[in-house]
């Protein structure tokens, strides 16, 4: 029932919608159901309309609240909360014509009540309850809860409301929450709870749990068939071990009451800290061996090898204390902070490891907040794990370690759907988070955009006093604890104590992304050609970003206007982006793990989050009519050619064409001396074979047969188109006529958001309307592809006979970045790639930068020109300019 009413509603708004939009022929007016999600209703222009660039505003991009669930623990009270994020799609026509020509419903799949949204991670502490309801009650949390029929029609008065919690608070301070927020708490099982939450990280978070040694980190893939049994040890303010057997299948095997409640408290007690974070951060200066009794002390400074221990093996923690007249004041804090975490760490790593091997247990996953995302914590568990099991058994840690009971709780709510989510369907984002000052959070998070923008200004002003989104402390070599018995001080100042710390984003649920089926492996697929954990990529990527920062800006501003407004936005963009870059380069593997599309991508995102709507928007018109205004006399050119030359004649165009790249340094540079057309002309006449990679003999032949052999034209191509301008109107367009004339389907996928200039979905209609004037085989495919319906296009000859003819078409691949992640493509791509049996994927950020060593189970062409030194070198041993065409049969 609840269904069908949000249907209803969804349909009434949808059109809604239609009529306040549809009249309008301004394509950057949609908004998208893929990621990342960009809540375009309502969008309005702002000033003058006549006005080049003029700013949009999005009045709907806020977030619209639907529930939450708490774990309120002895220190900390943890919350879960869901923010819906409206995903009605405005079914443009395209949207509907490729639906229905795929045979793509909304009907068989089944309701998903809160699906569309984003699940968001905080933290307070518990002695700051009222801090924690001050929270819930600005963001209005508690009101409108998943049972109620409609989220916003719930009043905050409402007697029944009802919110999920556990640990121990959901106990003691219920009747708080009923007066403050009129509430009631329905209690779940923290047990139960701790181990739902870990089981759905495991299986709905690619990249959730990592090892750490000696200061790597490395994350692991964990087999979704092959997960169970394991031990859970979650370190809160005491410690829990279960053994886990399944979904709902667990016991509680033992647990210790030497935990992060007595690392904190005794620690406060020794040293007068008034924070956990500054406890922790003490130690990173400490050195244990004025505290603990080392093996050496007792051996006169020798090892005691008979028993593997070394000099430096702690023998009792704190027991050199023992041995001399000083008092508490005589010893240094850092050195006992140092001290009790060692202890208490490795009593935890050991306990873990005992429990593991009485049942038998390779893999332990350790959890709760206690550990803090602290390399040393993890390190010192790694080792004591480690070294008692000699190597057998496993210690691995969580991105979410403290948000496991939490998440359990939430997911409680029933008829959510949560459970049933698959990795592919989630996507982690970073935005900038709540504004936190010395690890306090002041005020709930960010999310309106001039809040931000300001947060952004004051971080300015004020350098290092403000935590929130940025690192601390210039970039450390490492992390490094070299020789572990006795570690080195550990330099670098702890980040800030919140989820600002951007260690975990907010995680958007897009239940309409599939795995691309086409993919050879998809357990083995890694999108990403360039590893980021290699430091010296890592640092030349870093300053190719950062240096291309400025100008980006400027186009960015640009393309809204100019206006003071779009300044101060790009002036935050600015300073988000470098501050996620500087974080990267800190820890790289602090949102994940790190590949280049993944600082590409974030880019793109950042733009979006300080609103930038399409930054290249006036280059891509401009690039677009240039090339259109000359598509003609190509396309002549390229008839009057014999098959074989006409093939590699377009394949050349292709490569040419992508010389059109506002995204690399030097191709920019090139835009100065030229225009468009002698630009691509120049590309033309460099392109002598052999290229760099060049399998356009073994293509050829697929294509055209040798001697009188005639193959099979292919059924189905898919064509991932990347540029505007010259790239997708004189390379792919061209390309993708010869494949419509020689019977085979196109399919043109572009991109659901602006990244770059690269051309999207929702402009490719009328591109291809306008290529369609000069040319018949064009306008019959599109008609037949049903892209031309209302695309007013001036036919020259006049006939608009509807022949059969194989059709062109277009959809969106779900991303908005220059690159791609076979792994989470749009399910209109998933539905098209059904029927297709050759893919063409173009462009360095498709091509190069992921999915040059993809494999897949059609054939593959890889067409792209290299326009970056480095990579020319490192990838195919060239110069930049290079080309490559690879081609891979089926696998
Ligand atoms: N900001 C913080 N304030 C207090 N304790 C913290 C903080 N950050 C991490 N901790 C550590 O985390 C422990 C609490 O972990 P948590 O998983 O939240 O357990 P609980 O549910 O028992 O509160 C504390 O005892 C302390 O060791
Ligand atoms: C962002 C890009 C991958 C886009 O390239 P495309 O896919 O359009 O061919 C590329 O422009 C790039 O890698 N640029 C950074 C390198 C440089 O400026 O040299
Ligand atoms: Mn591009």
């Amino acid at each position: 029932m609840e269904g069908n009413n949000d249907n209803n509603n969804t349909r009434e708004k949808e059109i809604k919608e239609e009529k306040e939009m549809g009249s309008s022929s301004n394509s950057m007016m949609h908004r998208s159901s893929s990621r990342p999600q960009l809540d375009l209703t309502g969008a309005a222009i702002q000033g003058n309309f006549e006005e080049r660039n003029p700013t949009i505003l999005l009045p709907n991009q806020s977030d619209d609240i639907s529930h939450l669930a708490l774990d309120i623990g002895g220190s900390l009270i943890k919350l879960v909360y869901f923010s819906r994020h409206e995903d009605n799609p405005a079914d443009d026509k395209r949207k509907r014509s490729i639906k229905k020509r795929l045979g793509i419903s909304n009907g068989n799949r089944r309701s998903y009540p809160i699906l569309g949204g984003r699940l968001h991670f905080v933290k307070f502490e518990t002695r700051k309850l009222n801090e924690c309801l001050d929270f819930i009650s600005t963001k209005q949390l508690h009101v409108g809860g998943i049972d109620s029929p409609s989220y916003s029609s719930r009043l905050l008065t409402d007697e029944n409301a009802i919110i999920k919690a556990t640990g121990g608070g959901a106990h003691k301070f219920a009747d708080v929450f009923k007066e403050r927020l009129g509430v009631s708490i329905d209690k779940e099982d923290e047990m139960d709870c701790l181990v739902a939450g870990a089981n759905f990280l495991l299986k709905a978070i690619r990249h959730e749990a990592f090892t750490h040694m000696e200061g790597q980190k490395e994350f692991v893939q964990i087999d979704h068939n092959d997960m169970f049994p394991y031990l859970l040890v979650n370190i809160g303010s005491g410690v829990s071990m279960m053994k886990v057997d399944g979904d709902g299948q667990f016991e509680r095997v033992s647990g210790t009451n030497v935990g992060g409640g007595t690392y904190w408290g005794l620690g406060r007690l020794l040293t007068n800290c008034k924070s956990f974070d500054e406890l922790l951060e003490l130690s990173q200066r400490g050195d244990n061996k004025n505290v603990d009794m080392l093996v050496g002390d007792i051996y006169g400074g020798l090892d005691y090898s008979k028993i593997g221990l070394s000099a430096s093996t702690i023998a009792s923690s704190f027991g050199r204390t023992i041995s001399e007249s000083k008092e508490l004041s005589d010893y240094r804090p850092e050195d006992i902070s140092l001290s009790l975490l060692r202890m208490i760490s490795y009593n935890i790593g050991q306990i873990s490891y005992l429990n593991a091997l009485r049942y038998g247990l390779k893999r332990i996953f350790f959890g709760g907040f206690f550990i803090r995302g602290h390399a040393y914590t993890m390190d010192t568990i790694s080792f004591a794990v480690q070294f008692w099991s000699k190597g057998q058994a496993q210690a691995m840690f969580l991105r979410h370690e403290g948000f496991l009971c939490a998440l359990g709780a939430f997911m409680s709510y029933e008829k959510h759907g949560l459970d049933d989510l698959m990795a592919h369907q989630l996507v982690e984002r970073f935005p900038m988070g709540a504004p936190c000052v010395d690890g306090k959070i002041h005020g709930p998070p960010l999310v309106d955009l001039n809040e931000k923008i300001s947060w952004m200004e004051k971080f300015m002003q004020k350098g290092t006093e403000i935590t929130a989104p940025v690192p601390m402390a210039p970039p450390p070599g490492t992390t490094g604890v070299g020789g572990f018995e006795r570690p080195f001080s550990m330099g670098g100042t702890l980040r800030s104590d919140s989820s600002a710390s951007l260690n975990i984003g907010v995680l958007h649920l897009v239940p309409t992304l599939d795995v691309f089926p086409l993919l050879a492996d998809p357990k083995m697929y890694e999108p990403n050609t360039i590893d980021l954990a290699d430091r010296s990529e890592l640092e030349y990527w870093f300053t190719v970003l950062s240096e291309h920062l400025p100008d980006l800006v400027d186009k960015a501003v640009a393309s809204e206007g100019g206006t003071d407004d779009a300044k101060r936005r790009g002036a935050a963009f600015a300073r988000a982006f470098s501050a996620h870059l500087r974080r990267l380069m800190e820890e790289p593997a602090a949102y994940g793990k790190l590949g280049l599309a993944n600082l590409l991508e974030m880019r793109e995102e950042c733009l979006r989050e300080f609103q930038f709507v399409d930054a290249y928007f006036s280059i891509k018109q401009r690039e677009n009519e240039a090339s259109l205004a000359v598509l003609s006399d190509l396309l002549m050119e390229l008839d009057s050619m014999k098959e074989d030359a006409r093939l590699l004649a377009l394949i050349e165009g292709v490569l040419a064409a992508n010389i059109f790249d506002w995204g690399s340094r030097a191709c920019v540079d090139l835009y100065h001396k030229g225009t468009i057309i002698e630009i691509y002309r120049m590309s033309r006449k460099k392109m002598h074979r052999p290229w760099q990679v060049d399998d356009f003999d073994a293509f050829s032949k697929r294509m055209l047969g040798s001697g009188n052999e005639k193959p099979q034209p292919h059924k189905r191509a898919l064509l991932f188109v990347d540029n505007s301008g010259a790239d997708i109107v004189l390379g792919m367009l061209p390309l993708a006529r010869e494949l419509l004339r020689r019977g085979t389907e196109v399919v043109l996928v572009a991109n659901s958001l602006p990244a770059l200039n690269d051309v999207t979905a929702m402009e490719l209609p009328e591109i291809v309307a306008e290529a369609a004037k000069h040319c018949d085989i064009l306008r019959k495919a599109a008609e037949a592809g049903g892209l031309l319906v209302d695309a007013m296009v001036n036919i020259q000859d006049g006939s608009v006979e509807n022949t059969a003819s194989v059709p062109l078409m277009v959809v969106e691949n779900g991303c908005g970045s220059p690159c791609i992640d076979f792994r989470q493509v749009s399910s209109e791509l998933a539905a098209a790639a059904k029927d297709a049996d050759l893919i063409i994927l173009e462009g360095m950020g498709r091509a190069l930068h992921t999915n040059y060593n993809a494999h897949f189970k059609c054939d593959a062409l890889k067409l792209a020109m290299v326009k970056n030194q480095r990579l020319a070198e490192k990838l195919v041993k060239g110069n930049i300019y290079d080309c490559v065409c690879r081609y891979e049969p089926s696998r």
